[in-house]
């Protein structure tokens, strides 16, 4: 085998491949959410990213890269996988294309894409791979988990089972288990060093505060609920969930009529929160895998109020820039927020009078890349996936900074705490929830003091199916269409007629759709808006909007 290093266990890749044959009219796409469709196809694909995983090992020089099997908040028949580098982030992008490639060579011809991959990536196979690997509690992910481990037993990689866990978690252990023993250890790799990690700087955050009342927890009746039982065992008192939507046996259940992603999208309450939650009383949904927070209550006039992720940036932010500053240390940690075009204008306006905002394309991974430019990176999408980020210099700044009067050292002292009680590898829910908990509590807040920091505009967000959305191109982070040529100009011209008018057009990445985005300060104005440039969408690209009211038609 020319120009490659190290051996091919060629013979024992096939047998295995046969195991776990490509269904030649399927087409597969590693996208924003790693490969995602219907749970029963992707054996073949989970089979080769075990492979592939080990191969980024190697290429790694044995580093430990992680593989989730999820599909979040898609219902519960899909599933899909992800994979996980080893400082905890998402996949090199230039990954993602081999990905694809590997997954959608046909059986015969694999073990060529493999070697032309593995001789143009120049990798060395002498290297040892080791590969973490975890799932949700989707019911076809235990033969998924087969199938990667035939992955990994084909090329002779290590791997180690991290059972049914959530997405965040298994981002913590390929940290931790790639950071044991250095400098800038990241906790102990294993589900109890994560709780331990997050509940003893809870613990040190809210001591003194007076006690918080329970917490409605919707788990999304998915692997939430577990693993949100086992944190309440470690918090006791200092934290009492009340945990709804916590079946995780009966078919169907998972992510129907509950979860974050529901209650943002139908801005409703889980059904079955209907009657529990009282005036006032905060609670929050999780998504599938736990990796986004939504948090809501029901307001002084009955209105159901939705606390999203960029309430949640608003709110941890504004304290962590409080704390810098109690510290003493304003002028050398600068904190800075991250959002996208989703987020919600008033937020957006609220967080650039106090701190710099910078806006990105959708997407994980381009919010933690731009947050890591920022000493201390708050990042949140609106659907409530984020996190923040203190850049290695700052997290040394704040373990050596000398203190100069008491009330610097305790604000020092809740900084430290905070980065320990942050997951800062992904969004992660219930280290989120913590998080928030720990602000409400500082601030003596409600939910209703919280809401009140600034008002959201009404939006609307609306698909539409169209014949081809690559069609559809953007730039200014996805907030300009530049094709097709003239939907903008026409876009623009529609939103000066709104008070408060915006509204943007971009291809999904994880549905064969265009997503239309409109806000306004009138709640009608926001879904005409709305309907309108998804009509002008559905006029250029011959689809059909979906959900389009009777009235707009
Ligand atoms: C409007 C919206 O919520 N878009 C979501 C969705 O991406 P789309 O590219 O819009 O399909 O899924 C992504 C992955 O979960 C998430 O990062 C993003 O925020
Ligand atoms: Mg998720």
């Amino acid at each position: 085998m020319s120009g490659i290093r190290g051996h091919l266990p060629k013979e024992q890749i096939e047998a295995y491949s046969e195991l776990h044959p490509k269904a030649r009219h399927l087409l597969f796409s590693y996208g924003t959410a790693g490969f995602r469709t219907l749970g029963v196809v992707l054996d073949s694909v989970l089979f080769r990213v075990g492979i592939l995983a080990a191969l980024r090992s190697k290429k790694l020089d044995g580093k430990t890269i992680g593989v989730m099997i999820t599909a979040s908040h898609n219902p519960e028949d899909d599933n899909g996988v992800k994979l996980v580098d080893p400082r905890g982030e998402m996949l090199e992008v230039a990954w993602e294309q081999h990905a694809s490639t590997l997954a959608n060579a046909p059986n015969e011809e694999f073990l060529d894409a493999l070697e032309n991959f593995i001789r143009t990536t120049r990798i060395d196979l002498s290297k040892p791979a080791r590969v973490v690997y975890a799932r949700d509690t989707r019911p076809t992910g235990e033969s998924l988990v087969k199938a990667l481990e035939d992955g990994l037993k084909a090329i002779g990689a290590e791997g180690r089972d991290a059972g049914i866990t959530t997405t965040p978690i298994l981002h913590y252990l390929v940290k931790a288990i790639n950071t044991k023993g250095t400098k800038e250890e990241y906790g102990e790799d294993s589900e109890d060093g994560y709780f331990q990690k997050m509940s003893e700087a809870f613990r040190k955050l809210v001591s003194g505060r007076p006690r918080i009342q329970p917490l409605i927890i919707d788990c999304a009746n998915g692997v939430g609920a577990p693993i949100a039982k086992k944190l309440s065992q470690y918090l006791g008192e200092t934290l009492p969930f009340a945990l709804y939507n916590a079946d995780t046996a009966t078919p169907g259940a998972l992510n129907n009529n509950c979860g974050a992603d529901y209650v943002k999208t139908t801005q409703r309450p889980p059904p079955s929160l209907i009657g529990v939650l009282q005036q006032g009383q905060r609670a929050c949904s999780l998504d599938g895998d736990a990796d986004r927070l939504m948090y809501y209550f029901i307001d002084e006039r009955g209105y159901f109020t939705l606390l999203d992720g960029d309430k949640i940036a608003t709110l941890v932010a504004a304290f962590i820039v409080d704390l810098v500053k109690l510290a003493g240390l304003a002028e050398s940690i600068k904190v800075g927020v991250v959002q996208t075009a989703y987020a919600n204008g008033s937020s957006t306006k609220y967080l650039s009078e106090r701190l710099p905002v910078r806006c990105v394309p959708t997407g994980v991974k381009h919010l933690h890349h731009a947050a890591e430019q920022f000493n201390v990176g708050v990042y949140f999408e609106a659907n409530g996936h984020g996190t923040v980020l203190f850049s290695p210099s700052t997290l040394e700044k704040l373990e050596t900074h000398e203190p100069s009067t008491p009330a610097q050292s305790t604000a020092l002292k809740h900084l430290n705490n905070l980065t320990q009680l942050i997951n800062q590898t992904v969004g992660d829910a219930l280290s989120d929830v913590l998080l928030v908990e720990v602000v409400l509590a500082h601030k003596a807040y409600s939910a209703i003091e919280w809401n009140s920091l600034y008002s959201d505009l009404p939006n609307r967000l609306v698909k539409v199916h169209v014949p081809n959305r690559n069609a559809f191109k953007t730039e200014d982070a996805e907030r300009r269409l530049v094709t097709p040529y003239g939907l903008q100009a026409k876009i623009d011209d529609l939103c000066k007629r709104y008070d408060g008018g915006r509204s943007f057009v971009r291809p999904s990445g994880t549905e064969d759709v265009v997503r239309v985005y409109a806000e306004a300060v009138l709640r009608s104005q926001a879904d005409e808006l709305a309907y309108r440039v998804a009509g002008m969408v559905y006029d250029e690209a011959g689809g059909e909007a979906i959900r389009r009211p009777k009235e707009f038609m």
